[in-house]
């Protein structure tokens, strides 16, 4: 199958107009109503002990990331907070996601594609399964004994992290970390609905809106979405959104939030306010996490963010000028 996407071989990284198979750009993502809507993972099999194929193991799977996109670093994240850093290679794409999709460069810390040399993340997708013809999202979850995608859905990646590779996991420490504890999960699994259509994937309906109403619609949710967790932050006292303890809810709030001053406040048009001037709780949540967390400053690289966003979004800024500001983009403690 591979032999027919030769063509893909000439990369346009540098192509302001990016065009997919389908006919449509790859950055073309709103509806006619303008309302931008995110497509529902296809890969969705889980690592367990009691799963016929896909059971753990070490150096058996590994991650695919893009070091730029919210949903990836949710996985690099929880990957780190759990020590799987060598049971579980990750490789990064390119920064730019050009005419192709997201491809495998090596400058600026990407990696390249060490397993089958693919130039494209598309080429693993195509591996996994000859007929996808969905899109070609990071994170994915391979699986290199059966050449194939195991799983490309950010949040069930995360919760298999969290408990499946135990058994292989050295440091005790890393081990006991539960980021889904069973006392806390109804309150999790509230607050990570909530957030994830109104924060995370709201920034997006605000930036990728066509139309000036779905843009204020959104822009407004994402907000009131800020407020509340603002609110909650308080409440709970922290230092984690839900108390004394580290959740997921920590870990997916982190990957929206963290990019928010630096990209989606002028990308996105999510202006109303900033975290750094308007949210002094959830800008001290979010600096500890920053500054005392290793698993959540290692894994953020903020050129990748700001270079990703601004210059492959070529509808949203056709210059492709990254803005410098804000300067630092994540203040000191
Ligand atoms: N629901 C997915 C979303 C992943 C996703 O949308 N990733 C974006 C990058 S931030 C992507 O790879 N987009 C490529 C495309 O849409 O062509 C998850 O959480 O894993």
């Amino acid at each position: 199958m591979l032999r027919n996407y030769g063509n893909l071989l000439k990369r346009q990284k540098h192509s302001i107009f990016a065009k997919m198979s389908s006919g449509g750009t790859i950055t073309n993502w709103a509806g006619q109503d303008g309302e931008f809507r995110r497509q529902v993972s296809s890969f969705r099999e889980s690592v367990s002990k009691e799963h016929p194929v896909f059971q753990p193991e070490i150096g058996r799977y590994h991650l695919y990331v893009s070091l730029a996109c919210p949903w990836a670093h949710r996985t690099l994240i929880v990957r780190k907070l759990k020590g799987l850093e060598e049971a579980l290679p990750v490789h990064i794409v390119g920064w730019l996601m050009g005419p192709n999709g997201w491809d495998f460069e090596t400058d600026h810390g990407s990696t390249g594609e060490p397993l089958y040399k693919s130039p494209f993340l598309r080429n693993l997708y195509f591996r996994a399964d000859p007929n996808y013809n969905a899109r070609f999202t990071v994170p994915v979850f391979w699986d290199v004994k059966h050449h194939t995608i195991v799983n490309n859905e950010s949040s069930e990646i995360i919760r298999f992290l969290n408990y499946e590779f135990n058994d292989l996991i050295t440091d005790q420490k890393k081990k006991e970390v539960d980021l889904y504890p069973k006392d806390l999960r109804s309150e999790i699994d509230k607050w990570n609905d909530y957030f994830y259509n109104t924060l995370n994937n709201g920034v997006y309906k605000s930036g990728f809106a066509t139309t000036a109403e779905a843009y204020e619609r959104n822009v407004k949710v994402v907000f009131e979405a800020l407020d509340k967790m603002e609110d909650l932050l308080k409440q709970t006292r922290g230092p984690y959104v839900l108390g004394d303890r580290l959740t997921e809810t920590d870990v997916r709030l982190y990957t929206t939030i963290i990019r928010f001053d630096p990209v989606y406040v002028q990308h996105f048009k999510c202006n109303i306010g900033t975290i750094r001037h308007d949210y002094p709780h959830i800008h001290t949540w979010l600096r500890n996490l920053y500054w005392r967390h290793p698993a959540f400053f290692e894994t953020t690289d903020f050129d990748h963010i700001k270079w990703h966003y601004t210059r492959s979004h070529t509808q949203i800024n056709p210059l492709r000028i990254t803005p410098l500001g804000p300067l630092p983009p994540i203040e000191p403690l």
